[in-house]
């Protein structure tokens, strides 16, 4: 066996170096590599690690900014530990502690802050903030090319631009029949039912709703005899994406490429879920192609939330989106607001029920607008309601829209903030569950009570009040939301006594923070007719 240190000179090392590796066996490299692995292991763990760890707490520019230590060990140690052993969607929770032992600005990793201080909130969440949506962190495959991740300032305002005309107060108001007419048809099914899983019933119908104005066609959820249509069904399984795709990203990028590769004949056969949920994301992107097509083709005045993206636009420098972007647009306006909608209407049934003389007060107030329990309601009859807009109101507190840190991009100039300078690149994070849960301003925040919203000064609930999130980017649905929200929840608390099923457990609210808030189970209930 050859030496490990052969005998060699400076004069000449590369050469001598190249002579003596061509010199040896197969079973001498083999001795070498495990040697170089070994060393290389042990440096990493025992210098590198170390070493860098040392850095990160008393070198780092954020060294001055208090935090759980641990959390600077190594990024993939702290991926691990957040998506496996339960832990998957409680850092949200694990948080609040942190922010109890910190104060109100923590660092969670080498390079992330997130801080609870409505008044940073405000300034980072603005129109024309500086600091854009974080690149390291919008990155997931199932909205990529779709609005939701472009960080690019410019780029975002000009897709945003093109997309809001559809989503503005006045454009909602001309939905209402549309609207309306999806409650009704809920409304008709429920009737009859026996135990219904009510938080899939209202992801069918905002489903309906958003792909009857988006493409002129139904997806006909609220259709299913159980509101479990399959792909709802396969979006439920993979919202709790497996913990090995969030602990090596590239992983996730293999699989989505590998997929891509095969029929679909064969995915079924690997992944009923995954399957289901591309002839979804197919459904969307042919309707959206279809429009496109009927649209080149000269029918200009078709109604479609896409048409200006159909086109470019020179005046303002934005050129026509391709057939992917339109695609993972076409899906992102059907998911961002099924979920979102059917929690915050989740929460608002579950806690009127829990609340029955918050109901039958709520319930009075409906009358004055809705003399019979199958009458329909504008959504301007509404707006005048107060304790409907209170109980709407609470229910997005309790829902939390998007409740997980949403992170942001410190700018290139760096940034002071809350009296700490972040280096340009850091990522700062801020959660909406910490202002809606403040109780300081919400006094008793976990408990169900409308009334809060009623008193004669609310500006400080309306300030710590951010479902939607705020400034440039904040939800482009909201307006539609609302209408959702109130003709839905009046109109189902005038025609129906709601309660729980015998088989709904409590337990079955619990939630975990991934994008959205995922409850435990569903909330099971049952109705009946009301008289008068
Ligand atoms: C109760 C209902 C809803 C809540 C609480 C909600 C909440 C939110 C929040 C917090 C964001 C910001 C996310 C971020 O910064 O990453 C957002 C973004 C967005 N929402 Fe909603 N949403 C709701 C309903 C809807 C509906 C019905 C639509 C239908 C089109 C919609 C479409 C969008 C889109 C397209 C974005 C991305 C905007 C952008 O990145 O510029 N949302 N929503």
């Amino acid at each position: 066996m050859a030496s490990y240190f052969p005998n060699i000179t400076l004069g000449n090392l590369p050469q001598q170096l190249l002579q003596h590796i061509q010199s040896l066996s197969t079973g001498d490299l083999l001795q070498y590599a495990l040697i170089a692995g070994g060393a290389s292991v042990f440096s990493c763990v025992f210098v590198y690690i170390p070493v860098r760890f040392i850095y990160r707490v008393y070198f780092h520019p954020l060294a001055g900014i208090p935090g759980p230590k641990f959390q600077l060990i190594s990024l993939y140690f702290s991926r691990v530990y957040w998506t496996t052993n339960g832990n998957k969607g409680t850092f949200l929770f694990r948080l609040q502690g942190w922010h109890e032992k910190y104060g109100p600005i923590v660092r969670t990793a080498p390079n992330m802050i997130h801080f609870n201080d409505i008044d940073t909130y405000n300034q980072i969440f603005k129109v024309g903030t500086k600091y854009p949506k974080s690149a390291t962190l919008y990155t997931n495959l199932t909205t990529q090319g779709s609005l939701l991740n472009i960080t690019d300032f410019h780029e975002a305002h000009l897709r945003r631009g093109a997309l809001q005309p559809y989503f503005s107060k006045q454009s909602v108001r001309r939905l209402e029949g549309l609207i309306n007419s999806k409650v009704s048809k809920f409304l008709d099914r429920l009737d009859g039912m026996d135990t219904i899983n009510i938080s899939r019933g209202f992801r069918c119908l905002a489903c309906d709703v958003i792909t009857t104005y988006s493409y002129e066609q139904c997806f006909e959820a609220l259709e299913d005899p159980a509101f479990a249509p399959d792909w709802l069904l396969a979006f439920e399984s993979l919202l709790d994406i497996p913990p090995f795709a969030e602990i090596f990203p590239p992983l996730m990028i293999f699989l989505t490429w590998f997929f891509e590769k095969l029929d679909r004949a064969t995915i079924r056969k690997i992944s009923p879920s995954v399957s289901a949920v591309l002839d979804f994301t197919d459904q969307c992107s042919t309707a959206v192609r279809r429009q496109k097509s009927r649209w080149d083709a000269g029918e200009k005045d078709m109604v479609t939330i896409f048409a200006q993206l159909f086109q470019d636009d020179p005046k303002k420098g934005r050129k026509a989106s391709t057939d992917s972007e339109l695609g993972a647009d076409a899906l992102l306006t059907v998911s961002a607001g099924m979920d979102t909608l059917g929690h915050t209407l989740t929460q608002a049934t579950y806690y009127l029920v829990k609340n029955p003389d918050i109901q039958s007060k709520l319930l009075s107030e409906l009358k004055t607008v809705m003399k019979n329990p199958r009458d329909d309601v504008s959504e301007e009859a509404l707006e005048h309601l107060p304790f409907l807009q209170a109980c709407l109101k609470e229910s997005l507190r309790f829902a939390h829209g998007a409740p997980g840190p949403l992170p942001r991009d410190v700018p290139p100039s760096g940034a002071t903030i809350m009296g700490h300078y972040l280096p340009p690149g850091t990522i700062t994070s801020t959660s909406q569950y910490f202002y809606h849960t403040n109780p300081d301003i919400f006094p008793e925040p976990l408990k169900f009570n409308p009334e809060r919203w009623l008193a004669e000064d609310t500006r400080e609930q309306e300030k710590y009040f951010v479902p939607f999130s705020r400034g440039a980017r904040v939800c482009i649905g909201l307006n539609l939301a609302w209408g959702e929200l109130s003709l839905t929840l009046a109109r189902l608390v005038r025609r129906y006594e709601v309660s729980f099923s015998d088989e709904f457990k409590e337990e079955n609210m619990q939630w975990k923070a991934l994008f959205v808030p995922i409850t435990k189970g569903p909330l099971l209930v049952n109705v009946k007719e009301r008289r008068e």
